[in-house]
């Protein structure tokens, strides 16, 4: 089930964020960061002009522009013929680069383009999920949230947030939208950003979903641990201090009279190893149960029989493959799970973590395999 060989594929970031929240002025940043590599920038025409394109084609000739309208109408054949023919013009050595980012604007949901990346047989073998960069700008955003859920859907989703415009407001506004940004999704790391300019390299390798990942690196990517200084934050001056995620909370999300308590968010710390039919158990059910409303999963496992831990990550129910830590040296054997999904409560979520805590016993066997004192999911 795991990817054990050496990753090569071109990694792939989906780039998503409100109207207006300063994408393109981001877009035309990176592709002028050194530590990005050459990037392949891949976007929809949105609306009547084609000013992004316009705009970053000047900076990069490897831009595609989508050729349809709303890229999420098209998005599976359309997304997989231009992904498809990327890699043959690289493969003929008509095109250079190293990495794609897919800006997504318009998209409240990157199912389908996850979908085509993980799923589809020409690309899959070709591309692998970096992350998804949501970018919520502290002017506005606070308005987007009340008014659109498909906001609050990117917010939820992301790995990484960057809020943008925070010269146009107060230190206690942005502080005040960062809590409510923490109250959606809690274990994505939050950057500033102001006119685009962004810290080298911060928007890249933030899946950890890589055979040499550090451990400290898979507790930042899961957000379960207390902050640590930024390896990051200094270097531009616009990384703000103290913008590491805290432990999650494994309460329900709420608070604000809109869209934000659909949101939940949970989390699980199993100290024994997991039977890999437990976990298949679990995470079938959930999907079976709740599939389309899952906006994240992600965790790291350990896997009973197994000396190596896996990480993994889905959103909704699509997943990449698992990896496993070929790098871990270390003696804990500890779970860590963290789900978030919209639609639901935060005890559903729990409930249904809490399964992974079960083991079959010897009576299990003996019915058929049934599962004695299986938790009955909440949704
Ligand atoms: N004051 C301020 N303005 C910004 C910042 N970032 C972007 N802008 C401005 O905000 C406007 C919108 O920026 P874009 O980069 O076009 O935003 P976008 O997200 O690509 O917009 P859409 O594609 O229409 O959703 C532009 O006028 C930018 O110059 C920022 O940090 N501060």
């Amino acid at each position: 089930m795991a990817t054990d060989i050496t990753d090569d594929r071109v990694p792939v970031t989906l780039l998503t964020g409100f109207l207006g929240a300063g994408k393109t002025t981001l877009l035309n940043n990176l592709i002028r960061d050194p530590e990005a590599g050459r990037i392949a920038v891949i976007m929809n025409e949105f609306g009547d002009v084609g000013l992004d394109h316009d705009l970053i084609e000047e900076a990069t000739e490897e831009t595609v522009l989508m050729q349809s309208g709303c890229i999420c109408c098209s998005i599976r054949s359309d997304l997989a013929n231009t992904m498809r023919s990327l890699m043959a013009k690289r493969k003929r050595g008509d095109l250079a680069f190293d990495r794609v980012v897919i800006e997504t604007t318009g998209i409240a949901d990157p199912g389908p383009i996850l979908h085509t990346l993980v799923v589809d047989d020409l690309t899959a073998p070709f591309y692998r999920m970096d992350g998804v960069v949501t970018l919520a700008d502290a002017a506005l955003g606070p308005r987007t949230l009340d008014t659109q859920f498909e906001a609050v859907h990117q917010v939820a989703m992301a790995d990484l947030m960057v809020v943008t415009k925070t010269d146009l407001v107060t230190p206690r506004e942005v502080a005040q939208f960062e809590a409510r940004l923490e109250g959606i999704n809690a274990t994505a790391r939050r950057i500033h950003s102001e006119r685009g300019r962004i810290a080298p390299g911060a928007l890249f390798g933030l899946s950890a979903l890589r055979p040499s990942v550090t451990t400290d690196d898979i507790s930042e990517w899961l957000g379960v641990e207390p902050s640590k200084p930024d390896p990051l934050s200094g270097l531009s001056g616009l990384t703000p201090t103290g913008a590491k995620p805290a432990p999650l909370p494994l309460q329900q999300t709420g608070g604000h009279a809109h869209h934000d308590h659909r949101i939940a968010s949970a989390s699980i710390e199993v100290e024994e190893p997991i039977p890999a039919s437990i976990f298949d158990f679990w995470l079938d059910t959930l999907i079976a149960l709740k599939g389309p409303d899952i906006l994240r999963i992600k965790g790291i496992l350990h896997v009973e029989g197994l000396d190596l831990p896996f990480v993994f990550h889905g959103v909704q129910h699509i997943f990449d493959a698992p990896v496993q830590v070929r790098s871990w040296s270390g003696t804990d054997t500890t779970s860590r799970v963290v789900v978030i999904a919209r639609d639901t409560d935060a005890k559903g979520l729990k409930a249904s973590l809490d399964t992974l805590r079960m083991r079959w016993t010897d009576d299990d066997a003996a019915t058929d395999g049934m599962m004695a004192d299986t938790t009955e999911m909440p949704f």
